[in-house]
This record gives structure tokens, sequence and C-alpha cells, in this order.
């Protein structure tokens, strides 16, 4: 089946269940200098865990203004904060693609608290993935709570291309607890204690959580249609860094087998 989750039942992204409380981003986690810069894969940046904001002030208004401009200027309908180095969760979306058209929507700490069954598929391009474009298949439909950049909560019903924009977004600030407590309760069950004590410390210190991004999602036949293009971007970011890449599309592929899938669905 195209595209479906790999191990739908126990391996949810879903932030809303994780047994700890997010880390609360401080002054310094909110500070930027404009014009904002979009991160490219393989940024370490884009796989760092995103801590939830809590302070709705002036500073957070000027942030979603140039998140807003530099969206507009890479030609994005969508855009998450870790995509321009700020690892807080706070995301915009415009899905007209243009200033004082549509529908621009600010999203703060959001939460989904529903998934269609009704999957679909759709060719994705990601402003991190400059150029790349490959089938993704994800809900219709999603059920979202948030809050607005004044801090007021609110719940949102989206579904097609708004839908699949926010999804694609929300993906970027995911945090998969799942993924290393079913590596806990095997290591567990398997008497693997060295295993398990790392295990132990990543669950217990979330240290190293993870944002999802799109080819995570994608089918290994049409990961193949872009893996050279991948591999590309690796490669011009070791020679920009001269540090290795932090990832290699081949070992994270094997990585997340079990990391990724959506929430409860209806
Ligand atoms: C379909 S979800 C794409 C969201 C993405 N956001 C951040 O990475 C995004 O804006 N990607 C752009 C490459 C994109 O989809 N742009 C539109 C409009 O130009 C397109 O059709 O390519
Ligand atoms: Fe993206």
């Amino acid at each position: 089946m195209p595209g479906a989750p790999l191990v739908p039942v126990v391996a949810q992204a879903r932030r809303g269940s994780s047994l700890k409380e997010d880390e609360v981003a401080s002054p310094a986690d909110l500070q930027f200098e404009p014009p904002l810069k979009i991160v490219v894969y393989p940024d370490p940046i884009l796989r760092a865990k995103n801590k939830r904001i809590d302070s709705f002030d002036d500073n957070l208004k000027k942030l979603v203004h140039e998140m807003f401009d530099v969206m507009y200027k890479t030609d994005g309908i969508g855009l998450s904060a870790p995509q321009v180095g700020m690892n807080v969760q706070l995301m915009v979306l415009n899905p007209a693609g243009e200033r004082g058209v549509g529908e621009e929507i600010v999203l703060v700490n959001p939460r989904v608290s529903r998934y269609s069954k009704k999957m679909v598929l759709f060719n994705e391009g990601c402003l991190s993935f400059p150029g790349i474009y490959a089938d993704v298949q994800r809900p219709e439909s999603v059920k979202i709570d948030a809050r607005d950049v004044n801090g007021a909560r609110f719940t949102v019903n989206l579904s097609g291309l708004p839908a699949r924009v926010f999804q694609h977004e929300f993906d970027h600030l995911q945090v998969s607890i799942q993924h290393f407590l079913i590596q806990y309760i095997i290591a567990f069950l398997m008497k693997n204690y060295p295993l398990y004590f790392i295990s132990s410390f990543i669950f217990l210190w979330q240290p190293c959580l993870q944002g999802v991004l799109f080819f995570d999602r994608m089918t290994e036949g049409v990961l193949d249609g872009i893996r050279a293009q991948l591999q590309s971007l690796e490669k011009k970011y070791e020679d920009k860094t001269g540090f290795p890449s932090p990832e290699r599309i081949d070992e994270t592929r094997k990585k997340k087998k079990v990391a990724v899938g959506f929430g409860k669905s209806s």
C-alpha cells in the first residue's frame, strides 16, 4: 500500500502523548536576526527537539512576520520555525502562497486531536529540500488544537491542501517519543541490557528527539526516485561545512522504519 504507516499502531508520531511536558523556550531560544534564511537538509537543526512557546510578545510577532516574509520570497505555502533555525513549536501557513491572497494562519504549540481515516497522495516539496518533489501519503483531514500569535487557544478542522500543508509543517515540529518507547520495551524483553540502559537514558532525558522530514514518510519506491538528489544535498553539506553529513539517506531509512506514523484517526 503506497505511503502507509509502517507500524501504524505503535509508531504514532503524536506529540500530545509525551510523558514529560515539553521544555519551554527561553528568550535566547527565540532570538533571531532578520533576514531569516532557510535551513537545508541535512542540517541537524531539522532533527533537533523543538521547545514549547509560552511568551506571546512583540518578538514573537516579529518572528512570525519574518517567517511569512521568507516563505513568500522562497515560493512556500507553509514554513516551520526549525526551517529558519529556530527550534520552537511554531508554524505559519498560507496555502495561496501570496501575500494579501488567501488566509494566513499562525499556529503556536499545535497538537493534533484527530486524523481522518481517509488517506490521500500528494506530490510534496519542502523548502529545506530545494527542487525536490515526491509523493507522500497523509490523512485527508485533521483536527488541531493550538494557540494563535497572541496566545489565545483555538481549535480548527482542516482538510484538502491546508491539511496537507499543516501536516507537513507539523512533522517538522514532531517529537516521536514512541520510537524510543518501543526500543526500550524491546530491549527489556530481549534482555539487551546495554540497549535498555541507553534507551532509558534517552527516554528520561529526551535529548535527541527528532523532527520528521517528508522523505521519512515516502515509500521505498518513491524514495528511490529522489535518493540521488538527497545524497547530493548531503555531499553539498559536507563540502560546505567540512563535517560528515549527520545523516545519510540509507541509514536514516533503516532507523526511521519504526518511528513514523500518524495518531488517532476517525
Ligand atoms: C504541500 S506541503 C509543502 C509545504 C512546504 N513548506 C515548507 O517546507 C512548502 O511550502 N513547499 C514549497 C516547495 C511548495 O510546496 N511550494 C508550492 C508553491 O510554489 C509548490 O507548488 O511548489
Ligand atoms: Fe518542509
